[in-house]
């Protein structure tokens, strides 16, 4: 029996940029499982999970619903006025727990995660063809990290520059349990989602199909 530390070397974290750090397997099957079924309650209601529609008569692939606040193209509101005009669940304290948790590993800084509140969650859905565009997180009036989580199916995450939605990026696979954080000088970077790989999940999360992705924020507002 491998001694603890010395057992078989998992995937390595990586910095694909200053302030950016990605934690390959960092949520135990456990944790995911019980995060796939919170998932699941909250994809019922109060506000059910949709493909958001753009301003510009866009439909997203993916299929989202938020959590504190209702992110709708472009800006937070307390009720989702284009879904159902319901307010959206909370965002539970075993959530502000896990962020911070997760800033803490992050930036291996057991300070790191102090006074980190995030107050908005977008729980994203993926099947098998949707993607997400370059884009930056910025209807938030915070520079706070944004933790992001992933459970399921692996997806190629694109993680870019400040600039524009061009090179330089980075391709990252994001696999089931991954953290990702972005913050600091990385906060505002371009990021998107290229593709995601069909049947690399395990179903023991309670996934049987598609990706999970959770990321929190700070929202800033009152
Ligand atoms: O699914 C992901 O990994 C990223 C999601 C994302 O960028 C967003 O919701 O703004
Ligand atoms: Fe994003």
């Amino acid at each position: 029996m491998p001694l603890p530390g010395f057992g078989v070397p998992g995937p390595v974290r990586t910095r694909p940029a200053p302030g950016a750090v990605h934690i390959p397997g960092w949520l135990s099957p456990e944790r995911q499982r019980e995060l796939v079924t919170a998932c699941r309650g909250w994809a019922r209601g109060p506000v059910p999970i949709r493909h958001t529609r753009l301003p510009r008569g866009g439909v997203m692939s993916v299929q989202t619903v938020c959590l504190g606040w209702h992110w709708q193209p472009y800006a937070y509101k307390r009720t989702a006025d284009d879904v159902n005009g319901a307010r959206v669940a909370e965002f539970p304290d075993w959530l502000v727990r896990l962020g911070r948790a997760a800033l803490a590993d992050a930036y291996e800084d057991a300070t790191a995660g102090e006074g980190y509140t995030p107050d908005t969650a977008l729980i994203n859905f993926y099947d098998g063809q949707a993607r997400m565009g370059m884009h930056q997180d910025k209807d938030e009036r915070s520079s706070a990290p944004v933790v992001s989580l992933s459970i399921g199916d692996t997806c190629v995450f694109r993680f870019g520059n400040t600039e524009s939605r061009n090179r330089p990026y980075t391709d990252i696979e994001l696999a089931s349990g991954d953290l990702f954080v972005f913050g600091g000088p990385s906060r505002f970077a371009y990021h998107g989602v290229t593709k995601v790989l069909p049947g690399t999940g395990d179903p023991a999360t309670g996934l049987t199909s598609g990706r999970l992705n959770i990321t929190m924020r700070v929202t800033g507002l009152e």
